[in-house]
């Protein structure tokens, strides 16, 4: 199977369209994937997001960033509980650490450069829905509004897909997981890393610092510039260089929970890409574009059926993320 680093890449197309067989052979590369090494990227979702749909979200993904700071200023992200709007450089400093301390200390020494942009689901049907709006720059950017919706809900759809994979490969039924992430409280999370010099990410800087991730799956598209690392089992950082057409997946840390630590949820960074010509005293401006899934705000998530003895008492989603949120912004 091709990889990229110790990341396998998977044809997702056969899950999508082939046969029952063709489904559950899929659904096993997945599943090993994430229990193996938690990461993998998966080819020919054209279906689901093609990839002129992807170009643009990285068009409309630089335009926003190019406003002016004071238009991105206004639609600033206000607390963990919302988790949406503009989040300038130096408010998120993500880390393993969980101690206010320890991550003001971090955030000092070695702070993310990195900007980004919040974006949760835009309609309310129900009475589970967060009570917040998201943060748009209507006037400044027409376009970008209707875009990222459809964005969120084709990213929402691709994440099923890939939960009904797992479920399936677990023993679940495929359709297992449907009604506990149909409420679509996923956060979709555009990010900007300037061009800067590297004398401030060589030696303990980051574009983003080590960490995992807190919901379901990620889902990473990445532009061609590189930097993104994920921790092998030895704990060394291995490249996960960018592959054309193709969106990086990971495990969460609710997911793990959830699959009682079958499914594993990886420490990953972004620093200075492996392959820069090392007399360029500036590294190039990087886009990504993550959605991160989550389950339904109120699901209780208990270790599920057939993954042994449970390691974890159960706990809401909602009360979950609002924790791991909390500690890493800063006002
Ligand atoms: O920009 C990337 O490639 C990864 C970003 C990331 O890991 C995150 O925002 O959680
Ligand atoms: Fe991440």
């Amino acid at each position: 199977m091709a990889v990229s680093g110790i990341v396998p890449i998977i044809d997702f197309a056969p899950f999508l369209t082939g046969s029952q067989a063709e489904k559950k052979e899929v659904a096993e590369e997945l599943f090993k994937a994430c229990t193996d090494v938690g990461f993998l990227m998966l080819r020919n979702i054209d279906s689901l997001i093609p990839p002129s749909q992807v170009s643009s979200a990285f068009a409309q993904t630089k335009q926003f960033f190019d406003l002016p700071m004071e238009v991105k200023e206004k639609l600033a992200w206000e607390c963990p509980e919302s988790n949406r709007g503009y989040v300038a450089e130096g408010r998120e400093r993500v880390t393993q650490e969980s101690s206010k301390e320890a991550i003001e200390k971090l955030r000092a020494q070695a702070p993310d450069y990195k900007e980004t942009m919040e974006i949760g689901k835009d309609y309310k049907d129900g009475p589970y829905d967060s009570p917040f709006e998201n943060r748009w720059p209507e006037t400044d950017l027409p376009d970008f509004k209707p875009f990222m919706n459809q964005f969120f809900e084709d990213c929402h759809r691709l994440h099923v897909e890939i939960m009904r994979a797992l479920a399936l490969a677990m023993g679940l039924g495929e359709g297992f997981f449907d009604d506990k992430v149909n409420q679509k409280a996923h956060n979709l999370r555009l990010l900007n890393y300037p061009s800067i010099e590297k004398a401030k990410i060589e030696g303990g800087g980051n574009r983003a610092g080590s960490h995992s991730d807190y919901g379901t799956v990620t889902l990473l598209f990445q532009d061609s510039v590189g930097g993104l690392e994920v921790q092998d089992k030895q704990g060394n950082f291995v490249p996960a260089r960018p592959v054309d057409d193709t969106v990086v997946v990971n495990v969460g840390d609710l997911l793990m929970r959830w699959s009682n630590d079958v499914l594993k949820s990886t420490i990953h960074r972004v620093v200075l890409p492996a392959d820069g010509d090392p007399s360029e005293p500036m590294t190039a401006r990087r886009n990504s574009i993550a959605f991160f899934s989550n389950p339904n705000l109120h699901e209780m998530i208990r270790c599920l059926p057939g993954t042994g003895e449970p390691k974890y008492p159960e706990v809401e989603t909602e009360a979950y993320l609002v924790k791991r949120l909390g500690e890493t912004y800063t006002k």
